[in-house]
């Protein structure tokens, strides 16, 4: 048993002793380790006769030897919790408190449960905390993996891909020589004849991936006079989810085709029957890129004919099938003649290749599939990145109210202007409205920016990205509708201004930065306001301190269910 002195206490006893409630005349002592034990009278019933005098300043409290034990038990249990995440060296996640910091060396176990930064986040309280996930790469790893060989001159050249050399001259026009690893793999692939599923992390190079094959072996048709008698038919259709992504794809589709002398139309949504006629009015072209929308108001009214096409594109695939979408893709997926296996990809009376491309993937895509082509003639190349945040990409996170947004907002952008000497700068809104609002009051601050949502006009709405990837201007304010497929290279800073719905959401609109070929040092700051955006905030710092696969997205990829296992190279066989 253990005693110690304490004045105040044994003060109140002795008034108690002498005021008779307490009848044995003793003073008292308590425990150290019971310092919060209630001073009742009832523990009196420990007290151990210590002074003779009432006079006498101390009293004793023996504290039984079981209650010693719990509160040893206690303190050592405290110790265990406070698991040590710092070590020396980088750190994975700052945050304003130190010792929720964690290093860039240091994995949680599979059963212990992270100290989150954000967790006491829905307290209003927490108003101007923060905590950010440092980039533990500097260069995507899409890219890394294969240029790490350069130094050893073994990395692969596009030449290695069977790419004929006049592709491989324009891209070595724009400074692009060897392919990431999402190319690697998918390009011999299509060549082969494959219906494929791609599934690789945002900027990781999917558009070259799908229109190098698809160029080279439509320019090898065309010189081999495989389609000279149906010219006016389209061989090659792109479907994509957004205007802007139609019209960006197209430019890289004109690019590749010039030296060949193929025709690339591009027909997007938001305008009227008339225009989408005289589009197709004269010949038709190699290869279309669309949207839904306007393509199935061409195909109504017998502008198209889809019987020789020899691939079908799905871009941006999650959004493609989405209900929203999905009925206008069964519409179009109708007027298509898919192959079920390679050998019916050439030849008189070709199939179309089914080529599905996306950064995430929902759950219904093996359901849609199933209704033009068999799942087992499908090929699913997924990148190991998958589903996981950016490991290239220093991610901030700030608790703040939704008064003080545009401050905030404000104060990043000259911070970006100071210390890297400015960037283009890409803020998300989640509503039309607030992008206006926003994009008014950023004027009166001085700040020049541009708008895009999609309620705007189409006349009004066409050319404000092109403006904004040229560097016309420096800041666009806009909704989700640029977050997905827009290559936006000259990107620095990618703020949610609202914090995403979704973790889809996020990947996307954080996708905006650390892109191939891109700037390096992106950055994302989200602004953090509302109880159901905190409850995001701590799946994403989990995932992150776990360096897991956000949750809720791990199971989306496997449908439709592979019939043999992933092979090392991320590769899976679904026959
Ligand atoms: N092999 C490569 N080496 C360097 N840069 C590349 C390479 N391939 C593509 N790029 C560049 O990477 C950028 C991103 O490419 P792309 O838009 O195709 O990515 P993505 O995977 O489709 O992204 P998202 O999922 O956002 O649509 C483009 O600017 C493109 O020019």
């Amino acid at each position: 048993m253990q005693a110690v002195k304490v004045g105040y206490f044994s003060w109140i006893v002795a008034r108690a002793l002498c005021s008779g409630r307490i009848h044995r005349p003793q003073l008292v002592q308590i425990s150290s380790s019971l310092c919060a034990v209630p001073t009742s009278v009832t523990q009196t019933r420990f007290c151990h006769k210590t002074a003779s005098t009432p006079d006498d300043s101390t009293a004793v409290i023996r504290v039984p030897l079981h209650m010693q034990k719990r509160v040893e038990t206690l303190k050592q249990t405290r110790g265990k919790n406070q698991i040590n995440t710092i070590r020396a060296g980088k750190l994975l996640i700052q945050s304003r408190n130190p010792d929720l910091n964690q290093s860039a060396g240091y994995i949680p176990g599979k059963f212990e449960q992270p100290r989150l930064c954000s967790k006491g986040w829905k307290h209003h309280k927490s108003f101007g905390d923060y905590f950010t996930i440092n980039n533990t790469k500097s260069v995507a790893p899409c890219v890394t993996a294969n240029h790490e060989e350069e130094a050893e001159q073994k990395a692969v050249t596009f030449n290695k891909l069977h790419i004929c050399k006049e592709l491989v001259q324009a891209l070595d026009s724009v400074d692009i020589k060897h392919p990431t690893t999402v190319q690697l793999q998918t390009i011999p692939k299509i060549m082969k004849g494959h219906n494929i599923l791609c599934a690789a992390e945002t900027g990781s190079g999917k558009t070259l991936s799908y229109l190098l094959p698809i160029v080279h072996r439509l320019q090898g048709d065309k010189e081999s006079q495989m389609y000279s008698s149906s010219s006016h038919k389209i061989h090659a259709l792109v479907l994509v989810p957004s205007r802007e992504l139609a019209e960006q794809v197209t430019s890289v589709c004109r690019t590749l085709c010039a030296p060949f002398g193929m025709q690339v139309k591009n027909v997007g949504g938001g305008r009227g029957v008339g225009h989408i006629k005289m589009l197709f009015k004269r010949n038709n072209p190699d290869i279309l890129v669309a949207t839904p929308g306007a393509l199935v108001k061409a195909l109504h009214r017998r502008c198209l004919d889809l019987s020789e096409l020899s691939f079908f594109v799905v871009d941006e695939a999650d959004t493609m099938f989405d209900p929203s979408f999905s009925g206008m893709l069964e519409s179009i997926l109708s007027h298509t003649n898919i192959a079920h296996n390679p050998s019916q990809t050439r030849g008189p009376g070709h199939r179309a290749q089914l080529l599905v491309v996306g950064a995430t993937f929902p759950g219904g895509v093996g359901e849609v599939l199933s209704k033009v082509t068999d799942h087992s003639s499908i090929v699913v190349i997924k990148s190991k990145m998958l589903h996981f945040l950016m490991p290239h990409v220093k991610q901030t996170f700030l608790k703040v109210k939704g008064a003080d947004k545009i401050l905030e907002l404000h104060q990043a952008m000259k911070m970006l202007q100071q210390e890297k000497g400015g960037g283009a700068v890409l803020v998300f809104c989640n509503k039309s409205a607030t992008v206006n609002w926003l994009g008014y009051g950023l004027d009166e601050m001085g700040v020049r920016n541009a708008r895009l949502q999609g309620e705007m006009p189409a006349p009004v709405r066409a050319g404000i990205f092109h403006s904004f990837q040229k560097g016309v201007v420096d800041v666009l304010i806009c909704t989700d509708i640029a977050s997905r497929g827009l290559d936006t290279s000259g990107v620095r800073l990618v703020v949610n201004y609202d914090f995403p719905e979704s973790h889809t959401d996020y990947i996307h609109r954080a996708g905006r930065v650390g892109r191939a070929g891109g700037m390096e040092n992106g950055e994302v700051l989200s602004f953090v306001t509302h109880p159901w955006d905190v409850e995001q905030v701590q799946k994403l710092e989990t995932a992150a301190r776990r360096r897991a696969i956000l949750p809720g997205m791990e199971s989306n990829i496997r449908e439709p269910k592979p019939k043999v296992a992933e092979t090392d190279t991320g590769v899976e066989r679904l026959n």
